[in-house]
C-alpha cells in the first residue's frame, strides 16, 4: 500500500530532493562516488548499506557539515551550496542524529521549543523592545511546542530533565525537536537503533503517522532492514560510497548486488539481511 502511495507521488510532482553525481573524498577514500537519486514530496525513501558505505556521509552534505567535490544537490528546486549553512533548518531540512544532540541538562519542554526558533524572528529591534509582535510569535511557538510534546507523547515527561529519561525517550524528545522546526524534508538517523522491542514496533507506525499528518518527505538511514521495508515507498542502496540498487523495498532487497553487499560472495540465506541488522543494533 505504501507503494502505491509512493509510485503515484513520483509520477505526479517534482522531486523535493534531487542529488545527482554527488563524490566526496577524505584525502584518499572516497566516501561518496557520483551518487544520484530523486525523492519525491510525500515519500519515504529508505538509504541502506553496509558499515561505511556512505549514508552518513551523504546526511551531512544534505546538512550542509560536509562540502563535496563534484555533483550537486537540489532541495525544492534550489542548489543547496548556494545557501548558508545555518538557513537549512529555514528551508526545511531537518534531522536526528544517530547518537543524539540534545541538551541534557535542560527540560523536555525546553528541548522542543529550541526547534520553534527558527521561525521566530521578529528582528533585534522588536525582540529587545518587546514590541507587539514579539508576544504573538512567543505564542505561537509555545502551542507548538505543545503540540509536538503531545504529537509525540511526551507530555508525562515534558519537565523533566533529558538526562534522566531512558533513551528511546530520549529519541522521541529529538525527534519532536526536529518536527518542531517544521520541516518539509526530514532526515532520520538511525530512528531504531538503541530501541528495545516494544519501541521499535511502534516506530514504522509513528513515521507513517507523521508522513500522513503534517505532509513530511522524510529519507530514513537505518540498518533494521524490517523497519525499511515497512515504512518506504522506494530503498536507496550504497556500497564504497556508489549507489548499487534504487526501487522498490522489495525489488532492492533482492537485488544480487545487495546481498552480495551485505553477505559476501560465499551466498548465505537473503533472510540474513535481518540478522545483521539486529546483530549490530544490539
Ligand atoms: N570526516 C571524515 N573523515 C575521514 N573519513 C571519513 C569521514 N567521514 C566519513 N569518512 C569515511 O567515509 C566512508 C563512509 O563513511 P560513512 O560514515 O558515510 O558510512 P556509513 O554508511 O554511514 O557507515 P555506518 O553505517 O557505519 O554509519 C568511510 O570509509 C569513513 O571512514
Amino acid at each position: 500500500m505504501t507503494q502505491d502511495f509512493g509510485d503515484r507521488h513520483a509520477a505526479a510532482v517534482a522531486p523535493l530532493l534531487r542529488i545527482e553525481g554527488l563524490s566526496v573524498r577524505f584525502g584518499g577514500i572516497v566516501a561518496l562516488d557520483g551518487v544520484g537519486f530523486d525523492v519525491a514530496a510525500g515519500q519515504v525513501c529508505g538509504l541502506i548499506g553496509p558499515n561505511g558505505a556512505g549514508k552518513s556521509t551523504l546526511f551531512n552534505c544534505l546538512s550542509r557539515l560536509y562540502g563535496w567535490q563534484a555533483g550537486r544537490i537540489e532541495f525544492a528546486g534550489r542548489a543547496l551550496d548556494t545557501l548558508p549553512r545555518h538557513r537549512m533548518a529555514a528551508l526545511g531540512i531537518g534531522r536526528t542524529f544517530q547518537n543524539l544532540a540534545l541538551f541534557t541538562s535542560m527540560t523536555v519542554r525546553e528541548n522542543v521549543r529550541v526547534g520553534t526558533h527558527t521561525h521566530q524572528h521578529a528582528g533585534f529591534l522588536r525582540d529587545a523592545l518587546r514590541l507587539p509582535g514579539v508576544r504573538r510569535l512567543e505564542e505561537e511557538a509555545e502551542a507548538r511546542t505543545e503540540e509536538f510534546i503531545a504529537l509525540l507523547d511526551l507530555g508525562a515527561v515534558a519537565d523533566r530533565r533529558v538526562a534522566d529519561l531512558p533513551f528511546g525517550t530520549q529519541k522521541r524528545v529529538e525527534l519532536a525537536r526536529a518536527l518542531a522546526a517544521r520541516p518539509r524534508l526530514l532526515l532520520l538517523d538511525e530512528p531504531a537503533c538503541g530501541l528495545n522491542h516494544e519501541e521499535l514496533e511502534g516506530l514504522g507506525d509513528l513515521i507513517l503517522a507523521l508522513r500522513a499528518r503534517l505532509g513530511l518527505t522524510v529519507l530514513l538511514v537505518e540498518h533494521h532492514m524490517g523497519l525499511v521495508m515497512r515504512v518506504s515507498d522506494k530503498v536507496v542502496a550504497l556500497n564504497f560510497g556508489r549507489k548499487i540498487a534504487e526501487g522498490t523495498p522489495e525489488a532492492v532487497r533482492r537485488h544480487p548486488e545487495v546481498i552480495r553487499a551485505y553477505l559476501g560472495d560465499d551466498g548465505a540465506a537473503e533472510p540474513a539481511l535481518e540478522v545483521r541488522q539486529h546483530a549490530r543494533a544490539a
